[in-house]
């Protein structure tokens, strides 16, 4: 018999935190069998199209993920079996040439704005997180990550964040929080919400007598 992993799945707005809750978690079970799944490097493969196209791109609307892609992996990483998981080159709007095997493990991580917005991606999950913090924090964390790790201007995520983000956020993001199991308010540093996500992890691995 397959034992099924445990799937949590971490959504919430860009700069909530998710990132950073996600690697509280994998840090804990790190030595254990767990596997991360970033649903940003299932955006739709642009490599085709003109750098100047990509740009205009909604990159927060639920159409811009290869969301059949991501489901199937999550399947087959269900299955036991191993997947190559893309990899997003934010830089230059697109994936890269490069790809991740990924091995199945007993804990698979779903991270993602969109990921409570898909109900094929719901019914996959055990748990749903939603990390929740404010827009203010979550703009001046966004305008500096997005400078420093992934070559934007000021401009550009100010322009950005006014004309498709808050928008695509209020309309698509913020209403999935009402399928969380869970809601982390401010993201990484509430270690009470992630101790007790890991202590609720380590249950179901139990029952599923997979630790
Ligand atoms: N509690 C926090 N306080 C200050 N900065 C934070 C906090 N949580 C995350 N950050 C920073 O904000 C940025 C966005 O966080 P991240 O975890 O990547 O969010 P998300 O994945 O939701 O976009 C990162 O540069 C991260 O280091
Ligand atoms: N080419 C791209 C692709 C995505 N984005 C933005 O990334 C945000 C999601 O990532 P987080 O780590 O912040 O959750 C999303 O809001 C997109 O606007 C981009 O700017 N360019």
């Amino acid at each position: 018999m397959i034992k099924k992993p445990v799937v949590i799945g971490i959504a919430g707005g860009s700069g909530s935190g998710k990132t950073s809750v996600t690697k509280s978690i994998y840090d804990f079970f790190q030595g254990h069998s767990i596997a991360l799944i970033e649903q940003d490097y299932y955006y739709k493969d642009q490599s085709g199209i003109p750098y100047q196209e990509r740009l205009k791109t909604n990159y927060d609307h639920p159409l811009a993920f290869d969301n059949d892609l991501l489901i199937e992996h999550i399947q087959q990483l269900q299955q036991r079996l191993p997947i190559n998981k893309p990899v997003y080159d934010y830089t230059v709007h697109t994936r890269s040439v490069n790809i991740i095997p990924v091995e199945p493990k007993d804990v698979i991580i779903l991270e993602g704005i969109l990921v409570l917005e898909d109900q094929r991606l719901r019914n996959l999950m055990d748990i749903k997180l939603f990390v929740d913090t404010d827009a203010d924090l979550r703009i001046i964390r966004r305008l500096l990550r997005d400078i420093n790790e992934r070559g934007r201007t000021i401009d550009s995520v100010v322009n950005q964040y006014i004309n498709v983000v808050r928008p695509m956020h209020n309309q698509f993001i913020e209403p999935t929080k009402r399928y969380a199991d869970i809601i982390i308010p401010e993201g990484g540093q509430n270690h009470v919400a992630i101790d007790i996500m890991v202590t609720k992890i380590q249950t179901i691995l139990e029952q599923n007598s997979i630790v």
